[in-house]
């Protein structure tokens, strides 16, 4: 079974699509096969904010993976179409990119910050040299200046202070090295972020200025994201819609208030009786009331 959702979300403002994926299907090809993405349609609207909840092991980053091209085998996407509609108005087959074609798609048009990505910065190099990399390998005609100057831009950006930019990973705290993966992201506007728990490893009060600044650059720079997550709390909180998967499909795609208020699929409703904070006296997103500030 498949789902496919396109309605709006804004009222008065149609819905302009930015990624359509159509019947995608992705295998392990192992033995026995494990069918982790089965048959999957979804539109992605630019600017939303799409949340993706299940359980462990539903298929929520295969199907990223898929998504942004960066599955490796024994992964093979077997069947379905992604098709990037992009700002110039050039519709782009995302299966059928390679080489040159497939690195510019990559970070360009669409960037993924990672679960744990705060441990893949590099520890031997500074801040510096790894934000100045991704702009060397992608815009080749900025000068260094221009690169320092976009570098220190960027670390404000997501919150970090610039003198930062002299650090080692080790340097830094676990948030402020999510935040400058974030920043490495941004780098080049891209049309998409892709985010698979930018945010679990950290604590609650991190995690909070975290998803505020995600939110915040969301408004400013109106990319489009796919937040995966198992906190389906902030899901409801911070998504205009939620795709709901199980098992390798998505069982039901709504707007947060039609997941929340109305759900119709039996496992998102265990899904969110499983969270006490949802359904209890209490009643409503308790989230939302919470007032903590983080720093992190
Ligand atoms: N390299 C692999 N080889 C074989 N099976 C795999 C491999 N990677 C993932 N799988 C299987 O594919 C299915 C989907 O995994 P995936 O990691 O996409 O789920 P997930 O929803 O993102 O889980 P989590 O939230 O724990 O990250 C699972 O059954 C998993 O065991």
């Amino acid at each position: 079974m498949s789902a496919e959702l396109t309605s709006d979300q804004t009222v008065g403002v149609t819905p302009e699509p930015v990624l359509t994926a159509r019947n995608v299907s992705i295998e392990y090809e192992v033995d026995p096969v494990v069918k982790a993405v089965k048959d999957v349609s979804l539109t992605l609207n630019r600017g939303e904010i799409l949340g993706l909840a299940g359980e462990s092991g539903c298929g929520k980053t295969t199907l990223a993976y898929g998504l942004n091209r960066l599955l490796k085998a024994p992964a093979l996407m077997t069947s379905g179409e992604i098709v990037f509609h992009d700002r110039s108005g050039e519709d782009v087959d995302v299966r059928a990119l390679d080489g040159d074609g497939l690195r510019a798609f990559r970070w360009d048009k669409i960037s993924m910050v990672f679960q744990g990505a705060m441990n893949s910065l590099n520890p031997v190099i500074s801040i510096r040299a790894q934000l100045h990399d991704v702009l060397t390998t992608h815009r080749p005609g900025m000068s260094k200046d221009e690169k320092e100057a976009r570098s220190v831009e960027l670390l404000t950006l997501v919150g970090v202070d610039p003198s930062r930019i002299n650090s080692y990973a080790h340097e830094l705290s676990g948030g402020m090295r999510q935040r400058v993966m974030i920043a490495m992201a941004l780098a080049l506007e891209p049309q998409i972020m892709i985010m698979d728990e930018p945010t679990t490893a950290l604590d609650v009060v991190v995690q909070r200025g975290i998803i505020r600044e995600i939110m915040r650059l969301r408004e400013q720079f109106n990319f489009a994201v796919v937040f995966i997550t198992h906190d389906l709390p902030m899901l409801l909180e911070i998504s205009d819609r939620i795709a709901v998967m199980l098992q390798g499909e998505i069982v039901e795609m709504g707007t947060a208030q039609e997941i929340y208020r109305n759900a119709q699929h039996p496992y998102t409703r265990k899904l969110l009786s499983s969270f006490p904070s949802l359904t209890g006296t209490r009643g409503d997103f308790v989230r939302r009331g919470d007032s903590t500030e983080g720093a992190a």
